[in-house]
């Protein structure tokens, strides 16, 4: 048997699958926290990875490939060493240098240029920031990467000679860096429509030219493994969460993929990129050579432990919860928007739970709203894809909250949608960088056929959740944009 290895380095932990390259089928998986915040050391990336990677887990893999969470900034010096923490995608400092950005260039310009308006989360916004805040770093800035691209880089014995702090491993500075077009289409400066770098506008944020990871072909063999991995690893390029998670779930036409992970993500793959002047639809492309508009949201599955949290009861005992209450919450409106949001674009909210009354108060209807806003969140991105052409019958739903029983339960009601249920066990973007990375072991045309089975959920339309979801928000948009 053949084994590549896919790796997801997301926002909350690192996970690793083995597969059989034939099939897709995992043989073995291990997993590691990364740290809390919005601010993280690259480096606690890498140490997860290696915890993750430990006991023998990548012996016998003949290719591997790293996914990355999308958009974080990670800057370094002519050393090869990290300038200062990576700035990450839910990191929103960056808000007031976005609508600079956005005033300067226009949104028209930056949708057709770049596929997307850029918010707080892309990383474009955030080279501006460190420009503004942090000059004596701006200055230091010679190399600008991605999550993946410095975890494939570290991989391929990439790194400042001689280690750094909390960095044992060290490596070679002159390691060539790569990254893939799907992630590199959310940072701001890549065209999903021609396929290139767009240095003026890292110029226009960071003051000076950057050099920039070359983006390998979606299939190309990038390297070899000079650590971790056993020597002679081929390592695949890598992507973005959402583009790895495309891979493992390859999603039909008319399907929409709906991820509830630390963010909240609604996407399809399409053969056209898209462009959204009013933001909300990112024109990503995917990792194999199409396109993945996409709908994200800041607030998903925390929003879930932490109501869970406050009401003292464990991820089980909040699903009950929210299933005894009625659909609509007897009136509770929540806005989730606990870290701020992305979509809308609403950097500077915070949360609004709405519609109180002594009668409805209750443990039940506060878990249930909770579940709600957050359907509700990406439920307006439905609409959205419609209307930039994009096909939608059927959501696949995945990530950790696709594991809470009270999301699977609601999803159909609120999306609007039949929802149908890849295996929740099944970590899906560490399996679809597994199939990148049999992609190119194999030398193949297109990616090898791995099954994915998912069961129908089946429940009514209930548009009222959505109607008052947005009503609120309607409402509260003056506050909510202070
Ligand atoms: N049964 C569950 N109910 C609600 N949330 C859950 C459940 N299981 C896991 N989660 C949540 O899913 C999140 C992790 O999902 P994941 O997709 O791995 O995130 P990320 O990829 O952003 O790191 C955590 O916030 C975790 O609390
Ligand atoms: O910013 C985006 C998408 O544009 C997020 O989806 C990140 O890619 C983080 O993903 P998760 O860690 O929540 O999976």
């Amino acid at each position: 048997m053949t084994l590549v290895a896919g790796v997801d380095s997301s926002t909350q932990s690192t996970k690793i699958v083995i597969c059989d390259a034939a099939d897709g089928r995992i043989v073995r998986s291990a997993a590691a926290p990364h740290p809390e915040g919005t601010e993280v050391d690259p480096a606690a990336w890498w140490a997860a990875l290696r915890s993750a990677a430990s006991g023998g887990l990548l012996d016998g893999v003949a290719a591997l490939a790293v996914a990355g969470q999308q958009h974080g900034m990670v800057v370094l010096d002519d050393a090869g060493r990290t300038v200062r923490p990576a700035l990450l995608w839910n990191d929103v400092r960056s808000a007031d240098d976005a609508d600079d950005l956005v005033a300067e260039l226009g949104a028209e310009r930056w949708a057709t240029a770049t596929g997307s308006v850029p918010t707080a989360s892309f990383t474009v916004t955030k080279l501006r920031w460190l420009a503004r805040q942090e000059p004596a770093n701006a200055a230091r800035a010679r190399s600008v990467l991605l999550p993946h691209d410095w975890l494939t880089w570290r991989l391929a014995g990439g790194g400042p000679a001689g280690g750094g702090p909390g960095d044992p491993d060290g490596g070679r500075p002159d390691v060539s860096r790569t990254t893939d077009r799907g992630d590199a289409s959310g940072t701001g400066y890549w065209s999903p429509a021609t396929g290139g770098y767009l240095p003026d506008l890292v110029e226009t944020a960071l003051g000076h030219p950057v050099e920039l990871p070359r983006v390998a072909g979606p299939r190309e063999v990038v390297g070899e493994a000079a650590r971790l991995a056993p020597p002679g690893t081929l390592l695949a390029p890598g992507t973005g969460d959402n583009m790895a998670a495309a891979l493992g779930i390859c999603p039909s036409p008319g399907d929409v993929v709906v991820s509830v992970g630390t963010s909240g993500t609604i996407f399809a793959t399409t053969e056209h990129p898209t462009h959204d002047p009013d933001g909300l639809v990112a024109g990503f492309a995917d990792a194999t050579g199409r396109f993945l508009p996409l709908v994200c949201t800041l607030n998903a599955a925390r929003v879930l432990t932490t109501v869970a949290d406050l009401l003292g009861v464990s991820p089980a005992g909040f699903d009950a919860l929210a299933l005894a209450a009625s659909p609509g919450a007897g009136g509770l409106t929540l806005l989730p928007f606990l870290d701020g949001e992305r979509t809308p674009n609403l950097p500077r909210a915070r949360g609004l739970l709405a519609g109180l009354t002594r009668g409805n108060l209750s443990r039940e209807n506060l878990a249930r709203a909770a579940v709600e806003g957050v359907l509700c969140g990406l439920a307006v991105g439905v609409d959205a894809l419609r209307r930039h052409g994009v096909e939608v019958r059927r959501a696949l739903l995945v990530g950790g909250g696709a594991r809470s029983r009270a999301i699977r339960a609601v999803a159909p009601a609120v999306l609007g949608l039949p929802v149908a249920l890849p295996d929740p066990g099944t970590e899906w973007v560490a399996r679809g960088a597994a199939r990148q990375a049999a992609w190119a072991l194999s030398g193949a045309a297109e990616p090898p056929d791995w099954p994915v089975s998912a069961d129908l959920v089946a429940a009514e339309p209930d548009p009222l959740a959505r109607a008052a979801f947005l009503e609120v928000l309607d409402g509260a948009l003056p506050l909510l944009r202070r």
